[in-house]
């Protein structure tokens, strides 16, 4: 879906494990389960800042993760400004700085190693992260990207950077070991599926291969750190889309993920800092989470998604709740009671489930089969809109609500956009719309702010940025009725006179 921005931030990998000894529905840290907050000094990894609200624990499904050690409230930051223990452009990316990750045309080259770089700025930072670890190695090799490879929008040669940027840090500085250790990089689990051969044709090959690196490293670390990415790594992007990175962090990445969380991030784009806040009030004992997914997407693509690039199988209270708490965002109209009750799997973690209508009286079931049949029917559908077609859009809504719950992803992804486009597209700026249109934002954002109050609850940046169209929506409102209120005195004052 073009500029369907879901969160400002989102982990950009995956990872494996089954969740037997999971912690409790409610996420209370349980004494007596398997979990267990640690001796930091038994912890290989970080430990917790002095003085900061959180410790480690550890569990044998989960493996570490952040747990409250007293009552945080909502709004208190968790983690301040945080510096990433590495930075480096994302996968597929289209050209990018190698210091400060601004999108490049290619017309300024660092004078030492060829690579582009956006500026004399950043090709004179001394301390800069293309200076400290990469720029003399690709030098000695000349090894930079052809003009073809810098025309590419998904420019696979970038891929490389990060995880030569961790084994080169790992060399340089053994006391940043430990840290580097800490961090889950599900080899096994990597290895035996199709990234383990992805990474070793983007990684491996062409740094022992084409740049001819294996007197600084191997396939054995360039995996590790290929790992530890996936694992790991958030995601930096500006409002703009134009700074395109991948960072990782000793505590922030030891955050568990639930489909609800209960914190906000957010990487600040010019120093790759990661700051954490409470969203809502966390009680001493729970864990600090936040998601590795789409908030928007259904359960069973939230947990396909989360099964392919985290390499787990997410059972957090949202995944086994039929109706996703109540937000609806997988049900189905039922086809038998015309639409007045929905339909819901009978096993949410089961993608083979049966299916049923919640209406007491009719409790008609489908299979599986029929429902991804119409799942992946209207998928193709909402694939092909085009979005700057408002209209199609809202066509698209009207006709398939009559299948579908009014909250469904399908839709709902659709009208998140439309909150966004109404107010903000060409055409379509606050003054210039029409009262018809002003409403319609309003309602949009007025459904989209129930979903936000139940999965992302409190002052998420889902939340806030709805609540944000929803005042410049309601502003404008409030200004015209003031302007037309005036405007009806005046006549009336006139027609006194
Ligand atoms: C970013 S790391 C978090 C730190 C990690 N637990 C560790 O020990 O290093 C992400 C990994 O943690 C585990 N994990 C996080 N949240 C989980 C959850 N809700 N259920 C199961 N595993 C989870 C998964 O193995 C996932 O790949």
């Amino acid at each position: 879906m073009s500029g369907l921005i879901i969160t400002p931030l989102q982990p950009v990998l995956l990872l494996p494990s089954s969740i037997a000894g999971r912690p409790s529905d409610d996420q209370h840290y349980d004494s007596t389960s398997s979990i267990t907050t640690q001796n930091p000094a038994d912890v290989v990894g970080a430990e917790p800042p002095v003085g900061c609200a959180f410790t480690i624990g550890k569990s044998s499904d989960i493996g570490k993760f952040l747990v409250a050690t007293r009552n945080i409230r909502a709004d208190e930051i968790i983690i301040d400004a945080e510096e990433a223990l590495a930075v480096g452009p994302k996968q597929a990316t289209h050209p990018v700085c190698l210091n400060c990750y601004r999108r490049v045309d290619g017309s300024y080259l660092c004078p030492l190693c060829q690579w582009p770089l956006c500026s004399e700025v950043c090709a004179q930072m001394e301390n800069g992260a293309h200076q400290k670890y990469e720029c003399q190695l690709l030098a000695n090799r000349e090894a930079y990207p052809t003009k073809e490879e810098l025309e590419q929008e998904d420019c696979r040669l970038y891929d490389c950077i990060a995880p030569l940027r961790i084994v080169l840090d790992n060399h340089r500085n053994p006391e940043r070991s430990r840290l580097w250790l800490g961090l889950e990089d599900h080899r096994l689990y990597r290895q035996k599926i199709g990234i383990w051969h992805v990474d070793r044709k983007t990684v491996v090959e062409p740094v022992l291969n084409k740049w001819q690196l294996g007197e600084n490293t191997n396939e054995e670390e360039l995996q590790r750190a290929c790992g530890i990415l996936e694992v790991n790594a958030f995601e930096v992007c500006d409002d703009d889309k134009t700074i395109s990175a991948r960072a990782v962090y000793s505590h922030a990445c030891l955050m568990a993920h639930n489909c609800v969380p209960n914190t906000a991030c957010c990487v600040n784009p010019a120093t790759q800092r990661m700051t954490v806040r409470a969203a809502v009030d966390i009680p001493a004992g729970q864990m600090i989470t936040t998601s590795y997914t789409f908030t928007l997407d259904g359960t069973l693509r939230r947990r396909s998604h989360l099964k392919e690039t985290k390499f787990f199988d997410c059972c957090c209270p949202r995944c086994c709740d039929p109706t996703e708490l109540g937000s609806h965002l997988s049900s189905l109209a039922c086809p038998r009671c015309s639409g007045r009750n929905y339909t819901v799997p009978e096993d949410p973690l089961n993608p083979a489930s049966f299916w049923k209508c919640q209406g007491e009286k009719c409790g008609n079931r489908i299979g599986s089969d029929q429902v991804n049949q119409l799942l992946a029917c209207l998928q193709r559908k909402a694939d092909e809109l085009n979005y700057d077609d408002f209209q199609g859009l809202e066509i698209f809504i009207e006709t398939w609500s009559s299948l579908l719950h009014p909250n469904h992803s399908l839709l709902i992804g659709i009208k998140y956009y439309l909150c966004h486009f109404y107010g903000n597209a060409p055409g379509f700026l606050l003054k210039e719309m029409s009262w018809r249109f002003l409403t319609r934002k309003m309602k949009l954002c007025e459904e989209l702010l129930n979903i936000a109050r139940i999965l992302e609850p409190g002052d998420s940046n889902f939340h806030g940025s709805l609540l944000r169209e929803y005042e410049l929506a309601e502003n404008e409102l409030f200004q015209r009725m003031a302007i037309e209120e005036e405007e009806e005195n005046e006549l009336s004052h006139g027609d006194h006179e």
